[in-house]
């Protein structure tokens, strides 16, 4: 495995994410939704770094078994209230796109007074969709990525750094 971020960059990069968000809500009152499961540490970073009143919900999404994108699974049962509020949108990357793209349609049916979307990670070249998040903290090359939040197979989401899988970390028929 091979370190991509280190946690100092990490700190950077949501530090310079939630300055972004700051400027543009200013004192606005926000509806952060985070999706589960691999914005849980992204969130809990970012959402202590914004200055403006704050309410945080979740909803939750899962497309990738091992490093394989499959069906999209989407579970919006535990999502606030966020009729008439202003709405953003919190995960941890931004690959095909698929995944944000069909929860922005879907969370906008709920009808906030605005809808965006904030992302740690942006993998370049990889998008299959028009849809693009207002708020990228880093570009990465196209490369499987783990930890701060990230998985391979629910391991790793525990590692404080990003790093880089390689073959000798992929799990056979995996
Ligand atoms: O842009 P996309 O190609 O749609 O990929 C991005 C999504 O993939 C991961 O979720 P995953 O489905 O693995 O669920 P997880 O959050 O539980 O790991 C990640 O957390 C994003 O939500
Ligand atoms: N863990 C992890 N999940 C993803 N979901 C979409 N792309 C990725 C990735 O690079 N790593």
């Amino acid at each position: 495995m091979k370190t991509l971020l280190d946690e100092n960059q990490l700190n950077d990069g949501v530090e310079k994410l939630a300055d972004a968000i700051n400027a543009h809500y200013g004192d606005k009152p926000l509806t952060i939704i985070c999706i589960l499961t691999g914005s849980i540490v992204l969130g809990a970073d970012l959402i202590r770094k914004l200055r403006m009143p704050t309410r945080v919900g979740v909803l939750q999404t899962s497309s990738y078994e091992g490093t394989e994108r499959g069906d999209l699974t989407i579970n919006a049962e535990m999502m606030l209230d966020i009729k008439d509020r202003e709405v953003l949108l919190i995960d941890d990357i931004f690959d095909t796109g698929h995944t944000l793209d069909k929860v922005t349609a879907l969370v906008a049916d709920y009808g906030p007074t605005s809808l965006q979307s904030a992302v740690l990670l942006c993998k370049t070249g990889r998008q299959e969709v028009e849809y693009r998040p207002e708020f990228i903290a880093f570009d990465i090359p196209d490369e499987f990525v783990v930890g701060y939040g990230l998985d391979y197979n629910d391991e790793y989401r525990n590692l404080p750094y990003l790093a880089c899988l390689e073959d000798s970390d992929l799990e056979p028929n995996a």
